[in-house]
């Protein structure tokens, strides 16, 4: 048995009458829980980002708390946690997607590779080529399949020539897995594609600019369970290229596509391990009590 199929045994045998949930606004945890530095194995040699104490805060409240954690290379990290512990707001830190919100401040030391993210000659629009990212909602421009896919190519100058930028289009739609039901109709609109196509879409949108890592915030929570599976095996693809980031409130989907997971709460980041570890041996009592149910 994996461990995906684990977890949800794990879910299944719970008997909810004995064990309540527990509403972590009515009862916080207390203040000695929380361990000093992550538990587990934040840091892999040779990461492709470096992040070290980095604190966002929206005006005066404090959403992501000292959080150092590495993306290695080619792996695939799934950042888990209860509703509102800053999952979002950190993954979005990371490509400066933030920088949207005139309220947020980030701080910390941000680097992919041996860039500053936070660097003020840092050009944001190259850097977001450079650490895509995938949205919960799939949201394709209103434009031709074909245009969704060659508009990063155009702004970035990848391509001089028409069969250039027609190749480019092909092999992204294609690793995407989408070029078979789409290659006869490229010029339709790409807002015209179910769901799960229009999701597929935009990964493909999204590495037609040949990133480096992909930021992806549960870009399976709108679809359904075919779509989100036909996600997971390109997530599964795709790593063999980029360095993949994922936000996701399903620990069966953490357990199936990540090599680590990293486990926030309240703004911290309390466990980081590899994903086999995380959801079998948890260390600290705060991940256990989440991948067990014990709140959520
Ligand atoms: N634009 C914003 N302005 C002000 N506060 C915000 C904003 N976005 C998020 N927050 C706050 O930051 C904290 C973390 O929110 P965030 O959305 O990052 O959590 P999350 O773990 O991704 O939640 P969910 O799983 O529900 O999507 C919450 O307290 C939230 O209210």
């Amino acid at each position: 048995m994996d461990t995906a199929e684990k977890l949800d045994k794990n879910a299944s045998g719970r008997n909810h009458a004995e064990e309540p949930l527990i509403d972590l606004e009515e009862q916080p945890m207390q203040e000695t829980r929380y361990p000093e530095h992550t538990v587990g194995a934040p840091f892999v040699d040779d990461p492709k980002m470096r992040l070290r104490d980095v604190d966002v805060f929206y005006g005066d409240n404090q959403a992501i708390h000292k959080v150092s954690l590495d993306i290695g290379k080619n792996e695939v990290v799934a950042l888990i946690g209860p509703s509102g512990c800053g999952k979002s707001t950190f993954l979005r830190s990371l490509n400066r997607m933030n920088d949207t919100i005139d309220i947020c401040r980030v701080t910390g030391e941000l680097f992919l590779e041996d860039q500053d993210l936070y660097d003020p000659k840092m050009d944001v629009v190259e850097l977001r080529a450079r650490v895509g990212m995938v949205f919960q909602k799939p949201n394709p421009f209103p434009k031709s399949i074909y245009d969704n896919v060659a508009y990063g190519p155009r702004l970035h100058g990848l391509a001089n020539k028409k069969y250039e930028l027609d190749e480019i289009v092909e092999t992204s739609l294609r690793r995407a897995g989408l070029w078979e039901e789409v290659k006869d109709r490229l010029h339709a609109p790409g807002t015209g594609l179910s769901g799960g196509q229009q999701q597929r879409l935009c990964i493909a949108r999204t590495i037609a600019v040949s990133p480096e890592v992909v930021l992806m915030d549960e870009p399976c929570s709108a679809l359904d369970p075919i779509a989100t599976a036909k996600i997971e095996e390109l997530i599964d693809e795709l790593t063999e290229s980029y360095t993949i980031a994922i936000v996701t409130h399903s620990m069966q989907q953490a357990a199936r596509v990540s090599n680590r997971t990293a486990y926030f709460h309240l703004g911290r980041l309390i466990e980081v391990n590899d994903t086999e570890t995380v959801f079998t041996k948890p260390e600290h009592e705060l991940t256990e009590a989440y991948i067990t149910g014990r709140f959520g």
